[in-house]
């Protein structure tokens, strides 16, 4: 499986504001890019943190890319993915709509019956973990259920797990010009961060886009 962080963050490297509002850092043209790169991906990952905070849908919005993708004999939208240890998605959320499928990543600690309920209205729960998502058995069995391509849009405790795992092949990071700020505003790698035995990249692009910077790396 093929895993790509991709992220925006401001030039002091915060993913969203203090209180979580989250702020077109990117423009159009790099939007245009994370729709067609959701396009060229299986599912498309979040964190419930990113869920509770922005209410993402997570699908592809140019309607080319969908047909594209049904060309090719693909659903026309990506899986959407939540890492949601203690099942905190509202019932309400976008990503529970009709538009796509669903896989929450939930915990041991979820009862049956709230995942059963989940499951009769069609959405694909996998159980790994005792209390919190043990992210490497998550990752084989999505692998096993047929996910090659896999692009992860945040947020910074998710991200910063999946580097902790070794999980992920690449990250792009389209750095804006805006400083957010905020002892408490997301970074792009939260959690606990490293002391030692730091995640080492390898630059692979730098373009100029809107009035940002794209920068590509692989993760060595
Ligand atoms: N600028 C951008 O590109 C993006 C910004 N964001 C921003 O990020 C913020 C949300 O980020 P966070 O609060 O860091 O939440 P997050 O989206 O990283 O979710 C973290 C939550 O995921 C769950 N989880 C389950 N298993 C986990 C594991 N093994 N490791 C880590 N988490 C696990 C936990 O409940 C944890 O609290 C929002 O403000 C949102 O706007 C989110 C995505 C993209
Ligand atoms: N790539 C990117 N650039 C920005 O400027 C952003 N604010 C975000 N935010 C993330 O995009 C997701 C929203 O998805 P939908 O448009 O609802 O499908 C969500 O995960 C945001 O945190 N991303």
């Amino acid at each position: 499986m093929h895993v790509v962080v991709n992220a925006a963050m401001s030039a002091d490297g915060k993913l969203s504001t203090r209180e979580r509002e989250q702020i077109a850092i990117s423009g159009p043209d790099d939007f245009e890019r994370v729709d067609s790169l959701r396009a060229d991906s299986d599912a498309v990952m979040v964190g419930v943190g990113t869920v509770l905070a922005d209410d993402p849908s997570l699908t592809v919005d140019s309607a080319t890319r969908i047909e594209a993708r049904t060309d090719q004999g693909k659903p026309p939208q990506p899986a959407r993915i939540v890492a949601d240890s203690s099942l905190r998605t509202p019932l309400d959320a976008r990503i529970l709509d009709d538009a796509a499928e669903t896989i929450l990543l939930v915990s041991d600690a979820v009862a049956d019956s709230r995942v059963s309920a989940l499951e009769d209205d069609g959405v694909t729960v996998v159980t790994a973990g005792d209390g919190r998502v043990d992210l490497r058995a998550a990752f084989a069995e999505l692998e096993a259920m047929g996910l090659d391509q896999v692009m992860v849009e945040g947020g910074g405790e998710l991200i910063f797990s999946l580097f902790e795992a070794d999980l992920l092949d690449e990250l792009s990071v389209f750095v804006g010009s805006v400083v957010i700020g905020g002892r408490d505003a997301p970074t792009l790698a939260d959690g606990d961060g490293f002391v030692a035995d730091f995640s080492r990249l390898e630059l692979r692009t730098v373009e100029r886009l809107d009035d940002g910077v794209l920068l590509r790396y692989d993760v060595q």
